[in-house]
Order: structure tokens, then C-alpha cells, then sequence
């Protein structure tokens, strides 16, 4: 799926200008408060009009206003899931699901109620009231609604920001398993870079209602220019990496790639699964040639390809090991001591501990879609 944006619209004192291409499996649309990102999606959506400008999904215009084309929200097969999860309180779980098939005629129809509950393990929910739902369960719900109209596209506007940490952690993999299993492209609004980083894979970086930035979401993580707009202290990569054959610790789990083995605490992906780390350029340190004995395992062989200055005493050196993409930050003095430069052979050490469990999540598989 390719979604084409090219808008102005005004939402008060408040102008946006977007123009983006993406056709990733999860697009993110990522901004601070107030950037644009739900009158965007509005727009998208077709719940509001532009003032100039078009929007098409896969050729397919949605909004044209050259040709005075616009087509009517309940006609553009878009499915909308809200902050909060927005049921109908007088419904049951199974009649607020079932509310959503009415959006679909039956030729296009994809979704299927048993698969759809069964993947966002809401079996046990189907005869409760909304408000006995938690939140995280109620976000399912909705979910569920939205997909059960059979959507080419489905929009998520903030759909974890009702939720505490702990609920967050919980319902993430319910969208991973959407993205992966569901192979609906998934527009995501978020201003949580941590989110971003662990499921997008395509983000649309918006500021005062302008696109400063689009692009594979790794690109844009690791863009020092960026950093103020992606609220990021420091530099970060993400990489995905294949989990390997079980060492001898069973706290640890083995990722492979072609630059070397990395242990990380343990995680419950199967052996031969993708899955998605981000790497913070703090948790890199550098050695010129044999680090010796040192309690760091993980260590990578790597050529330095930039030497940039960034907040002092910091200093973001770029690595290149094997195809992966690395930064490490260190102090400008250190980067004197060891004599570095670009092109220089180096060893990248990244301590297993560093690892945040919750920053991990299975590696969206090759798309199709
Ligand atoms: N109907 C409206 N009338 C006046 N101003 C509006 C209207 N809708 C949006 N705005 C303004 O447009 C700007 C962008 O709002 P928008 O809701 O798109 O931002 P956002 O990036 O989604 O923010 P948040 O993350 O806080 O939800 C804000 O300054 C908002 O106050």
C-alpha cells in the first residue's frame, strides 16, 4: 500500500502543510503537542477538508480539490481507532464489534470476527458492558471494531495515551501481531519516540504543522540535526537482528548478524525470529585494537565512518560493522586519546545489561501487503 499526502488545511489560528509518501507497514506520525498529527490523520481520515491539496491510497484519490473530488469518510474503507476507545456504552463487546461489519459490503470483506477476537484475545470479553472494561481491554475493543469493517487502512491516533506503563506494555504486541499477522497497513499517531522506535518502521516527523522529515524510521532516529524535534537526549540505532541457538546461560538470549553475536537478556522470541532492538550510542564504548580483559561481551568489529560534535563534552562517533549501523558516544577527549578518525578500525563493546527489555519487539516481517 502507498498512501500519497500532498494537503494544506487551516484548524483555526493553526496551518498545516504536509506532503509525504510512505508505504511502510506502520507509518508513524510523530510530533510534539500541538504539531498537526490528529488534524493530519483527520484529513486522512475525511472527517475534515482541506483547503488545497490530495490524498490517495494505492492511486485511489480520496481528495482532490484540482478536480473537486472528496470522498465521504464512510466511503473511503478506513478504519479509526480513537485515544480512547470510544464504544458504544449501551452495546455489548460482541455488538460493538459487530457494529463495525456494516461498513463493509460483502465483496470486500477481509476480516473475520473469529480471528480478529481470537488475535486480540478478547473471547472472554464478548458478553461484558464497556464499562467493566479496563482501558487496555476496552483499546482492543476498539480495535476489534475498527477491523472488523474491513479497512484497506487502519489509523491509531495515540491509542495507548489513556493507558498506564504496565497496560502499554501489554497491548503493544497486540499491534505487532496486527502488523504482522493482519498485514494491514497501520497510519500511527505517537509522540512516545520509544513507541516509534520499536513498532514503525516509516515515520513522518511533523513540526508546527510542517513534515521536517520522512523516511525508514532508523534513518530519522539517528539524525543528530533532528534530535530536538524527536526529543531524543542522545543518539540512538535501531537494528534488527535474528535470535540464535541458546548459549550456556539460560538468562541470556543470542542475536545474530553478520558483524558478530550480541547476548542480551533473555527474551522469548524464538530461535531463527526477527526481532527489533535499539541500541542508545551511550551504551556504545570504543577499544582500538584488543580491548584485553574486560567484563563487556558483546564487542563487534567496526570501521569509524563519522566524528561528530555534539552536546561537550560529547562526542557521536559513527560505526559501520559489517552493514550495521552504530554510534557510540564518547568525550572528545577520549576520541584524542585513542587517535580516532575516520576509516579507522575499531571494536564496538555494548554491555548486555544495557539491554531494556521493554525496547524490544519482534521485527515486522517482509512486507506484501
Ligand atoms: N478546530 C480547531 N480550532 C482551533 N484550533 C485548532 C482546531 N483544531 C486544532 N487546532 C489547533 O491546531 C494545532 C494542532 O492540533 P492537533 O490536534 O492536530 O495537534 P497534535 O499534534 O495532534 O497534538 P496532540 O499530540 O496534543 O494531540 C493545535 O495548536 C490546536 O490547538
Amino acid at each position: 500500500m502507498t498512501l500519497a499526502v500532498d494537503i494544506s488545511a487551516r484548524a483555526g489560528g493553526f496551518a498545516l502543510d504536509a506532503a509525504f509518501e510512505s508505504a511502510g507497514r506502520i507509518t508513524a506520525l510523530f510530533g510534539h503537542s500541538g504539531a498537526g498529527k490528529t488534524t493530519l490523520v483527520n484529513l486522512i481520515a475525511g472527517l475534515a477538508r482541506p483547503e488545497r491539496g490530495a490524498i490517495a491510497i494505492d492511486g485511489d484519490t480520496l481528495v482532490d480539490t484540482t478536480r473537486g473530488v472528496f470522498v465521504p469518510a464512510h466511503r473511503r474503507r478506513i478504519g479509526y481507532v480513537f485515544q480512547e476507545g470510544r464504544l458504544f456504552p449501551h452495546l455489548s463487546v460482541r455488538r460493538n464489534l459487530v457494529y463495525g461489519r456494516r461498513f463493509s459490503t460483502t465483496k470486500e470483506r477481509w476480516a473475520d470476527f473469529d480471528t480478529i477476537v481470537d488475535l486480540l484475545g478478547i473471547a472472554s470479553l464478548l458478553e461484558r458492558q464497556p464499562a467493566g472494561l479496563s482501558g487496555g481491554e476496552k483499546q482492543r475493543v476498539a480495535i476489534g471494531r475498527a477491523l472488523l469493517a474491513s479497512p484497506r487502512l487502519l489509523l491509531m491516533d495515540e491509542p495507548l495515551a489513556s493507558l498506564d506503563e504496565a497496560r502499554k506494555a501489554d497491548l503493544l504486541p497486540y499491534i505487532e501481531r496486527l502488523r504482522d499477522e493482519m498485514r494491514l497497513p497501520i497510519v500511527y499517531v505517537s509522540h512516545a519516540i520509544d513507541e516509534v522506535a520499536r513498532i514503525a518502521d516509516t515515520m513522518v516527523l511533523l513540526v508546527g504543522g510542517k513534515v521536517v522529515a520522512n523516511g525508514p524510521v532508523s534513518d530519522i532516529l539517528a539524525r543528530a540535526d533532528l534530535r530536538a524535534h524527536t526529543g531524543q537526549q542522545e543518539a540512538s540505532v535501531v537494528l534488527t537482528l535474528r535470535v540464535g541457538a541458546p548459549g550456556p546461560d539460560p538468562h541470556l538470549t543470542t542475536l545474530e548478524h553478520p558483524a558478530g553475536r550480541f547476548s542480551v537478556p533473555r527474551l522469548d522470541q524464538a530461535e531463527g525470529s526477527e526481532i527489533r532492538m535499539r541500541i542508545r550510542a551511550r551504551d556504545v564504548a570504543l577499544a582500538v585494537g584488543d580491548p584485553g580483559n574486560l567484563s563487556i561481551r558483546n564487542r563487534l568489529s567496526a570501521t569509524v565512518t563519522a566524528i561528530v560534535e555534539a552536546e561537550p563534552p560529547t562526542v557521536e562517533v559513527s560505526l559501520d560493522a559489517a552493514g550495521m549501523p552504530l554510534i557510540a558516544s564518547i568525550t572528545g577527549e577520549a576520541v584524542r586519546a585513542l587517535g580516532l578518525r575516520v576509516g579507522q578500525p575499531v571494536t564496538a563493546l555494548i554491555k548486555s545489561s544495557s539491554f531494556d527489555r521493554a525496547a524490544f519487539g519482534p521485527a515486522a516481517r517482509p512486507s506484501d501487503a
